[in-house]
């Protein structure tokens, strides 16, 4: 199949990495331009679970791409949520009549963004529990085992995303059809809705905040929060299953040792987060339907406090 990732951060490499691997017809579309220039001289380069590999695949940066000729049956969007637009506008003319655009961002609502390029028969809405880190320019490490839920946003089903499912798990990156997809959006945004926002205050990983003593208290009231947010979008969580969600990510033998993407965004790469997607999203959705949110308040208002104190851009 032949694939853009549009966006080739950690996750995006690391799914660029293994569709490759997998010898699907794989081009990377990003905007950081040493990133670039390294993949184009020495391949996207990865610790795979303790291997170190290389792969060549052609990488373009994304203002730079008009004379690319690729007709796409797929484009899978890992760019940061406030990049998302952006990207799109730059791939537009690259997104044909058939093209497939998967999107596994984390946080809510990025359907609403794609819809204004793409028509809904042709958008694949997801979450994935895979993980990524980026060690530099060019350079990712990838361990431990992930999933991925989509669903089609149009009227199609389940068959319009069987190809898209079958090369997905052919790379062995274990994809399966949902038929909610919306509320496995609300179950993935409240790992990271707790995880992510949490581990970059704390300055934690995820196993070293489970085992606090008030880790459970905290979780719960922020679950609640989404929780009663998705209620109202025909979303229904299950809370215990959610919460067995997030415990598990307490686990050291899996992805315990795992900082969360926005860890790695702002204390490592003082970069500006997602969390206005995530928690914020919940925090807007909740005053259009008269919900209380203060936990999510809270916590977005402690980030964008950190990313001011860190001058992160
Ligand atoms: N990492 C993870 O484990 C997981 C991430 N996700 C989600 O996937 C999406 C993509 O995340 P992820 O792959 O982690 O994002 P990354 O931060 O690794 O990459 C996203 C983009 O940020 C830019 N960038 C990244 N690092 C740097 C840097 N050091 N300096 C300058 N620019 C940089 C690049 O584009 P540009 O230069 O154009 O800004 C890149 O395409 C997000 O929505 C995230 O929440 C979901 C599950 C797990
Ligand atoms: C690993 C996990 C699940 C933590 O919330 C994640 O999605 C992230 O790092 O953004």
């Amino acid at each position: 199949m032949k694939i853009i990732i549009a966006g080739a951060g950690a996750m995006g490499s690391r799914f660029g990495l293994m569709l490759h691997q997998a010898k699907n017809d794989v081009i990377l579309i990003d905007g950081w331009q040493e990133h670039i220039d390294t993949i184009k001289e020495y391949g996207l380069q990865a610790n795979f679970n303790g291997e170190e590999v290389t792969e060549m695949i052609p990488i373009y940066h994304q203002s730079d791409i008009s004379s690319v000729e690729f007709s796409a049956d797929l484009v899978i969007l890992f760019t940061k949520a406030m990049q998302l637009d952006g990207m799109m506008q730059s791939i537009k003319n690259m997104v044909g009549e058939k093209t497939k655009v998967l999107c596994l961002l984390n946080g809510i609502g990025h359907e609403d963004v794609i819809k204004k390029y793409v028509p809904l028969s042709n958008i694949l809405l997801g979450n994935t529990m895979w993980t990524a880190g980026l060690e530099g320019p060019g350079k990712a490490k990838l361990f431990g085992n992930g999933s991925i839920d989509l669903q089609n946003l149009g009227n199609e089903g389940k068959e319009s995303a069987d190809e898209v499912i079958a090369v997905l798990n052919d790379a062995k990156l274990n994809a399966k059809y949902s038929d909610n997809i919306l509320s496995s959006i609300y179950k993935k945004a409240c790992v990271n809705g707790t995880m992510n926002g949490l581990c970059t205050i704390l300055d934690s990983n995820m196993a070293d905040f489970g085992e606090t003593d008030v880790a459970d208290v905290i979780v719960e009231s922020i679950v609640s929060e989404f929780a009663q947010v998705a209620e109202k979008e025909n979303a229904t969580l299950d809370i215990d299953a959610v919460l067995a969600q997030i415990k598990s990510c307490y686990n050291r033998e899996t992805i315990g040792l795992h900082h969360p993407s926005m860890y790695q965004d702002l204390m490592i790469n003082n970069r500006l987060t997602e969390i206005d997607f995530i928690n914020g999203a919940i925090v807007r959705k909740g005053e259009v339907y008269g919900i209380e949110t203060p936990y999510c308040s809270f916590l977005t208002q402690l980030v964008h406090a950190k990313e001011q104190i860190m001058k992160a851009k």
